[in-house]
């Protein structure tokens, strides 16, 4: 049985804050606000694991409103969910996902984003893609006043799992 989840989340630059991406930091004039650490990929991947279990969103399990994320290292709500997700008896196919950024310039750290996406879910590496693309200087995200990204999750469940019909 297949399942699939789609993620997507926004976050605004601000000065003197970090700009983490995929648990990179990335050097970078401005960073990302959030009540956790902003990061953006994980926080659109974390939704496309949640969405592709029925589990509802980051939100639901991790509230803003909650002490106990403010600055959250979002590598750590991402192996939460992927607990969830195993727990449940299923396993990666692939993932895929797009950065909205007009800048910085991300094509230098895709490969050890992906490396460091795939240790989080202890998967192979050449099952997660990562892409980044500009908006042609159009909308927020090209006058550069935040990063979106997308993610997209496929997942097939354990032979031995219950979730087979
Ligand atoms: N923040 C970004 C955005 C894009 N790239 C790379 O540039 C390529 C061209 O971007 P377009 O928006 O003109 O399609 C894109 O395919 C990425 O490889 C990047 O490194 N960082
Ligand atoms: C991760 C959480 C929790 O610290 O806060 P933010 O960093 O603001 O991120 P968002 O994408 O709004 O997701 C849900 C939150 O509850």
């Amino acid at each position: 049985m297949f399942r699939i989840g789609q993620g997507f989340d926004v976050h605004q630059f601000v000065n003197n804050r970090d700009c983490i991406i995929g648990g990179v930091k990335i050097p970078y004039e401005m960073g990302l606000l959030g009540h956790s650490d902003a990061d953006v990929l994980l926080h659109a991947i974390t939704d496309a694991c949640l969405g592709a279990i029925g589990e509802g969103d980051i939100g639901k399990h991790f509230p803003d409103t909650d002490q106990q994320y403010k600055g959250a290292d979002s590598q750590e709500l991402l192996k939460e969910v992927w607990g969830i997700v195993r727990d449940k008896g299923y396993r990666l196919g692939n993932m895929d996902c797009t950065i909205i950024a007009q800048s910085p310039k991300l094509a230098p750290y895709i490969e050890t984003i992906c490396k460091n996406i795939a240790r989080i879910l202890k998967v192979n590496t050449s099952q997660i893609n990562v892409k980044a693309t500009t908006t042609e200087k159009l909308g927020f995200t090209g006058r550069k006043e935040g990063i979106a990204a997308q993610a997209v999750v496929l997942l097939y469940a354990n032979e031995s799992s219950d979730n087979v019909l």
